[in-house]
């Protein structure tokens, strides 16, 4: 996958631009506040459908407009022309297009465009709450398992009901809730496995990549599936039901699994500094994209927001070329194209300069 064209309109402080990226390595630099970051969100709202930096579409739409507007054309990972566009709206309403055709499902879109991001705030993923973990995981398998996302939202349908019903006091075992909590307990056994699974195929991969990213230290991930590791979920329920009645919602279950990091055998918060739970996130970052292009034989996007906060100079580079070693798409931003000396090596980039919302190619 690989983006050639993206136009946006009305996307935050950008009321109009137009951006034809390197198939390799794009760096866009200005100043704070200049529109840098816009580009990179606009690309993850074609991935994600949504922002990284808030919840509130209406913020991302530009002041005093009713709409913004993503195009975006490319060749996918078979080399065929693609065109894809997306439409968010201040009243909520949303429209997304593949290939001139129309559609309000999301998954459509994004299923198309494998966008990874790593940004100053990425740390959270080895040291924010679980949910930035399980994200992490359900990205690989939303691209790679095509049962994934139904299973998915399945079992979000039936924990919330079940958790309705505990709130209500109501029987889990009564007749017209029987056949629902085993289907919660089905699906979050099959949800438990593809992650399981998951894990299992990074682990090589990471361990070769952490070595060469922190060769001092030796570090481990496991995965843990949100309940007692030797029982069936179904018995994990049923040993905490007294206790979810009390609290009122369900505390077992693949909606608690997380990634544990062990660096030489303690939580990687306790030993390693703000640089090395970088360099621990960008060596993660870098196995999920060998990982995806192992699975799937396609390729994704990786944005890369102001590099140079993030990592040290010969880190960036590191990072940078095992990226593009993997044939990923780059985007960069920085404040200061000194952050990234070493770019000066490839041949095949692109370089844009933003100031005041207005992109231009350097
Ligand atoms: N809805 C909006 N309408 C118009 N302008 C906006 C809107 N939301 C944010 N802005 C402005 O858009 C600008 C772009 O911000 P952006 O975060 O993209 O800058 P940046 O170049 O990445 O800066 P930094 O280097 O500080 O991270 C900011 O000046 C911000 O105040």
């Amino acid at each position: 996958m690989k983006l050639d064209r993206v136009q946006l309109t009305h996307f935050r402080n950008i009321s109009s631009a137009v951006l034809s990226p390197s198939r390799s390595l794009t760096v866009i630099s200005g100043k704070n506040g200049s529109g840098k970051s816009s580009l990179l969100e606009a690309i993850f709202y074609l991935g994600f459908g949504r922002s990284f930096r808030t919840n509130k579409h209406k913020s991302v739409i530009q002041n005093e407009q009713d709409a913004f507007s993503i195009f975006a054309s490319g060749i996918d990972d078979d080399e065929r022309t693609f065109k894809v566009g997306l439409e968010r709206r201040t009243t909520e309403q949303f429209t997304c297009s593949v290939n001139g055709e129309h559609s309000h499902r999301l998954a459509d879109l994004v299923s198309l465009i494998p966008v990874q991001l790593f940004t100053p705030q990425s740390t959270d993923l080895v040291i924010g709450s679980p949910s930035e973990r399980r994200k992490f995981v359900d990205w690989g398998l939303f691209h790679v398992e095509q049962s994934f996302h139904s299973l998915f939202l399945t079992y979000s349908k039936l924990l919330k009901q079940r958790n309705a019903l505990l709130k209500q006091q109501a029987s889990l075992t009564a007749p017209q809730h029987g056949y629902w909590q085993e289907q919660l307990v089905a699906t979050g056994e099959k949800l438990n496995l593809l992650r399981q699974g998951y894990i299992e195929a990074l682990k090589p991969i990471f361990n070769a990549i952490s070595s060469e990213f922190l060769p001092e230290f030796s570090v481990e991930i496991s995965y843990y599936k949100g309940w007692e590791k030797d029982a069936s979920l179904s018995e994990a329920l049923a040993r905490k039901q007294d206790y979810d009645f009390r609290v009122g919602h369900t505390s077992v279950g693949p909606h608690k699994s997380d990634v544990r990091f062990r660096v030489n055998g303690i939580n990687a918060q306790e030993i390693l500094s703000r640089g090395q739970l970088r360099m621990a996130v960008a060596a993660l970052q870098l196995s999920q994209t060998a990982l995806f292009s192992k699975q799937t034989n396609r390729k994704s996007i990786f944005l890369l927001d102001d590099v140079g906060a993030e990592l040290d100079l010969d880190k960036r580079e590191r990072f940078i070329d095992g990226l593009l070693n993997m044939d990923t798409q780059i985007f960069v931003t920085a404040i200061e194209t000194q952050q990234l000396e070493f770019v000066d090596k490839y041949n095949d980039k692109k370089m844009f300069h933003v100031e005041h919302g207005h992109v231009a190619e350097e």
